[in-house]
């Protein structure tokens, strides 16, 4: 299981691989795992955003947790698993929460409920329910999609409830982890790859991070050398790392550029998406090229 102890490096968000009639490609799903999991990453994240969270049922969440198990079996590796547990309705978190314990989920990862709009302290109430099932929480900040934003003050009081073991900060901007790690905060990750590096300099843990799919040494790299006090050599490997990290996020929606880029490398099948997302244009296609 994972703490507030152990809750730090590079962890990475997988994605939901689908056949060209969009059901399920775990054949795919299990080559891929085989490619990612050559790296000492930190963490597996399943059903988050670029799991494609908001399109999959827990069926096919609990085969990919299957299969994540069978290939690192395989592989003689042990690498804790993270599952995206959040939603909107409490009830259904819960009971989504109790379901990712049985599997074996080493934390759960729980978005702030998105669209229903409700007060700091319906959420504070939200985390502390689904913090009684009994797996590791860690609470996921990101107004830009869940269209609510946290005061610093509720996000403490999460903070504060037990199981929850820490903060993945998709806030958009380096303030709130610089705000929670000055007053001393359980371990906040980044999960704004563009900010990776300037969140570390502002006292967070690590990053989880779609873009470490692509390139994960170097991200592994840019922390190592980070923590061991190499800053300005960390900072030039990531600066590196940036124009493919701003293809993959600020011109068509995550995980669209990365599915097409790992169906591009073979390491899965196709780039389908489930919509409302769509494959990536042609004029972004010919942009990443360039820097792959
Ligand atoms: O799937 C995730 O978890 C992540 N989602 C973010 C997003 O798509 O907004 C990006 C981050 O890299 C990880």
């Amino acid at each position: 299981m994972l703490s507030e102890q152990n809750l730090k490096g590079i962890y990475v968000p997988v994605v939901t691989p689908f056949q060209t009639n969009h059901t399920l490609d775990l054949a795919s799903f299990e080559s891929y795992l085989k490619h990612l999991l050559v790296h000492d990453i930190d963490g597996l994240v399943i059903n988050g955003t670029t799991g494609e969270c908001p399109t999959t049922n827990w069926e096919e969440v609990t085969s990919q947790v299957e299969i994540a198990k069978i290939v690192m079996k395989q592989l003689n590796k042990r690498v804790p698993i993270v599952i995206g547990t959040g939603t909107n309705d409490t009830l259904s978190s819960v009971k989504r929460t109790e379901r990712a314990g049985e599997l074996g989920a080493d934390a759960v990862l729980v978005v702030t409920p998105y669209y229903n709009k409700p007060t700091d302290k319906g959420v504070v109430e939200h985390f502390r329910k689904i913090s009684e099932a009994g797996v590791p929480v860690i609470a996921y900040e990101i107004p830009g999609r869940t269209g609510i934003r946290l005061s610093v003050d509720a996000i403490r009081e999460i903070l504060e409830l037990p199981q929850v073991i820490g903060l993945k900060d998709s806030s958009g901007g380096v303030e709130l982890v610089s705000e929670l790690s000055r007053h001393g905060s359980k371990p906040v990750l980044c999960g704004e790859d563009l900010l990776f590096h300037a969140s570390l300099s502002q006292g967070a843990s690590g990053g989880m991070l779609a873009s470490a799919n692509l390139n994960t040494s170097k991200f592994i790299d840019v922390y190592n050398r980070y923590i061991s006090g190499e800053v300005s050599e960390s900072k030039k490997q990531f600066d590196e790392l940036v124009p493919l990290i701003r293809l993959l996020f600020q011109e068509e929606p995550n995980p669209a550029p990365l599915k097409w880029i790992l169906s591009e490398l073979g390491w899965i099948e196709s780039d389908s998406v489930r919509l409302p997302l769509l494959p990536i244009s042609d004029p972004l296609k010919e942009e990443i090229r360039k820097h792959i």
